[in-house]
């Protein structure tokens, strides 16, 4: 039996995170999922900083194996924007639809060829031992003048991936996870996973 904690309360995030990391755990839990009600401030400057506090809070409270997920969106127009303040973006209580509107807002006057962008995903992993990994994957793209699609989260609406013309929320949660900032994280996440349990996978 092997179990992975993963420190997330965003139900979208923890979805895929269930779908891309294989055969290496055979219960893969979230915050959600046991109910626990920690409220993790992310205050580092950095995606990096902010995945390795999320996963050092869980495993100094549980020393089981966990991962935490710190991602978001970089407009180039905007500078980077809003980067790791991406949650946060239109304030603590906003919606997915409050940061969709506000980036549009703030994008207005942006023509299609100058609304590039990138969705960037950290994943750190703690294993049993306190062994701390860390992976990065990077999706560029660009922002949809509106947005279109039910499927994803987050600002997927928005979100043109490079090679497409529809968004991660009109595209098929398959195609996402094919070529996601989050998937390209777990590629080389599965890579060390591979290594600390020796291709053993729980399957
Ligand atoms: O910290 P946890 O509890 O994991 O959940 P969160 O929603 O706060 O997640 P982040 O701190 O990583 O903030 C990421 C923001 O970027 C959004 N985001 C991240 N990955 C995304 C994806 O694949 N598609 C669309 N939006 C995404 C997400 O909805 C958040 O608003
Ligand atoms: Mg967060």
């Amino acid at each position: 039996m092997r179990k992975l904690l993963v420190a997330t309360k965003n139900e979208g995030k923890a979805k895929e995170i269930k779908q891309l990391i294989g055969g290496y755990f055979n219960d893969v839990v979230t915050l959600k999922d046991f109910d626990i009600n920690i409220n993790i401030i992310e205050d580092g400057s950095t995606f990096e900083d902010n995945a390795l506090k999320k996963a050092k809070t869980i495993y100094t409270l549980y020393r089981q194996p966990t991962l935490a997920d710190d991602s978001g969106l970089e407009v180039d127009a905007l500078g980077g924007k809003p980067g790791v303040m991406s949650a946060r973006y239109a304030g603590e209580k906003a919606t997915d639809e409050d940061r969709i509107k506000k980036l549009l807002d703030e994008l207005k006057d942006v023509p299609e060829d100058k609304r590039g962008a990138q969705f960037i995903c950290v994943l750190v992993f703690i294993d049993q031992q306190g062994r701390i990994y860390q992976t990065k994957g990077i999706c560029r793209g660009k922002i949809a003048l509106e947005p279109k699609g039910k499927n994803g989260f987050g600002y997927d609406p928005i979100f043109i991936p490079d090679g497409f013309d529809k968004t991660f929320a009109e595209l098929d949660s398959q195609i996402k996870n094919q070529i996601s900032h989050r998937s390209k994280a777990f590629e080389n996440l599965k890579k060390i996973l591979g290594e600390i349990y020796n291709e053993g996978t729980c399957d």
